[in-house]
């Protein structure tokens, strides 16, 4: 099967917070791909890639980036595929410059932003799977047995006095 799902982050530098979401796929055991691309610094790379999307099989784009954090709404701009925006931690101001660019998009270009750092890019993925199981139901017990063994391991946890 192709890639469903296109990770796509402005810097190699936001590799540390988008493996997360890569991560989390890849125990689902759903097809995506990874790149690099940025609105700012490889315009012309991300218009390609955001028109050729659906073509090539995508069915969701997460998008992580960092500071002034245009690539998720610019590729919302060019695709009507979903969008869903990851706000990277910046050094700055702790990624509430991300945040605010990522989540205040004019009405009619949604992005689906999530939180700032590693749990958005977990829940990126986990939304992503969500979404592209409607179409593609056998990737629903993957995300059925994340959830029971994230209950299971808080079930499991001790008393935290004796930890
Ligand atoms: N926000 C964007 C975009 C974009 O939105 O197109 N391209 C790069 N960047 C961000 O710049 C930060 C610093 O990048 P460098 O570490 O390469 O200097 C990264 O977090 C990246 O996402």
């Amino acid at each position: 099967m192709t890639a469903l799902i296109g990770i796509i982050m402005g810097s190699s530098s936001d590799w540390e917070t988008m493996q997360h979401a890569a991560q989390t796929l890849e125990h689902l055991g759903i097809p995506h791909e990874v790149e690099v691309i940025s609105a700012h610094r490889t315009p012309d790379k991300l218009f390609q890639y955001a028109e050729n999307a659906a073509d090539l099989g995508l069915e969701v784009i997460i998008a992580g980036a960092g500071g002034a954090a245009h690539l998720p709404g610019m590729t919302a701009a060019k695709t009507v595929l979903p969008v869903l925006g990851v706000p990277v931690q910046s050094k700055a101001l702790n990624g509430m410059d991300s945040l605010l660019s990522i989540v205040q998009m004019p009405a009619g270009i949604p992005v689906g932003t999530l939180a700032i750092g590693k749990p958005g890019a977990i829940n990126a993925a986990l939304l992503a799977a969500a979404i592209v199981s409607n179409k593609h139901p056998q990737f629903r017990a993957a995300l059925d047995n994340y959830r029971r063994q994230q209950t299971e391991t808080v079930l499991a946890s001790p008393d935290p006095r004796q930890v």
